[in-house]
């Protein structure tokens, strides 16, 4: 653990019915995107209301920002909890507090919008959140309602699914948060508002002190913005694993003849006849070099696209990467 760890995760394990995620482990540090790939039901969600103490792990713990000062010794308290009297305070009371403090550094923004159905517009959540968070940056909230063209005094009840995102993504960047932990940020929104998110997610990075955990299912999200990626499949964690470096190491190339055991090549995960053939590798050098000894030339290279390489990983389960 860093100095800069955000997030410290040991073997947290969630049960639903047949549906086991976890025991998961992983540690995310300060001034990285950590995106996590996974398909429909494996997990996601789950996790993230793990992290932001919405469900209670079966096991295992997890602490935000362990070197800070107070000793943590159980999952965060929730979001909307308000602080305690000062004049109620006992060193229980101390604990909790410091768990509290370390809640207002993280916006959650969900999947799924649970607006309570009071007729609220954006503006009436506004200030139903805005003085749980001292760090809440108010000219942040109204340049980013008029960049999106949002009118915060409608009713937000029978606004659209994309709508909604914008709102709970508005209402996250306002706290001034040191952690943004996304669900699926950009689900219903139209490509112009999704460009914007975009933008606004680099700017939230720039400062290098930031980090965001975000679920995502769009390729071009995870190619623009992650650093780390996770897979995760059938409730377990893979990685995280450095995206540039997971990107090197595995390659599709393409071959015009094919030795008789090809799938035994060094580094070779699949090989697919075809003209003219294709062979993806997680060892590029070891498999260029076993083709070459061979007198096979390579006619072309490329790294594999996210979606195809997520498959690979997961089915290698995590190893040699
Ligand atoms: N409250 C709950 N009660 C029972 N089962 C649940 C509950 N929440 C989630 N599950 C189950 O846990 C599994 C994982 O669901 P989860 O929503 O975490 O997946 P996900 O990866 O976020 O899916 P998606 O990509 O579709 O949003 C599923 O089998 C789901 O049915």
């Amino acid at each position: 653990m860093s100095e800069q760890t955000v997030l410290e995760v040991k073997n947290l394990a969630k049960l639903y019915g047949e549906f086991q995620l976890g025991p998961v482990s992983m540690m995310l540090e300060e001034g990285y995107v950590y995106v996590i790939m996974g398909r429909n039901g494996s997990g996601k969600t789950t996790l993230f209301r793990m992290l932001n103490a919405i469900v209670q792990p079966e096991r295992g713990m997890l602490e935000w920002f362990p070197a800070a000062a107070a000793p943590v010794t159980e999952a965060p308290s929730g979001q909307n909890s308000r602080p305690a009297a000062p004049e109620n305070r006992t060193p229980a009371s101390a604990e909790v507090e410091t768990l509290r403090e370390k809640r207002r550094r993280i916006a959650y923004m969900p999947d799924e919008l649970d607006i309570p159905d009071l007729g609220w517009s954006l503006r009436d959540w506004r200030d139903a959140v805005f003085p749980f968070f001292p760090a809440w940056d108010d000219a942040c909230y109204r340049r980013l309602v008029g960049r999106y063209g949002l009118d915060d005094r409608k009713a937000m009840r029978k606004s659209s699914k994309g709508t909604k995102k914008l709102a709970a993504f508005i209402i996250a960047l306002s706290q001034s948060p040191r952690v943004l932990v996304l669900d699926e940020p950009s689900a219903g929104l139209d490509p112009f508002s999704w460009k914007m998110m975009l933008e606004d997610l680099s700017a939230f990075m720039s400062a290098g002190d930031k980090t965001i955990l975000m679920a995502t299912h769009i390729i071009e999200e995870i190619r623009r913005l992650g650093d780390y990626l996770l897979f995760l499949e059938n409730g377990k964690v893979h990685g995280p694993f450095e995206k540039d470096a997971l990107s090197e190491s595995w390659r599709t190339l393409w071959v015009s003849e094919l030795p008789a055991s090809a799938e035994a090549l060094p580094g070779a995960a699949a090989v697919e006849k075809g003209t003219p053939h294709r062979l993806v590798t997680r060892s590029p050098g070891a498999t260029r070099e076993a083709l070459e000894k061979l007198g096979i030339a390579v006619t072309d290279e490329r790294p594999l696209e996210w979606d195809e390489l997520f498959w690979h990983v997961v089915r290698n389960k995590g190893k040699d990467m």
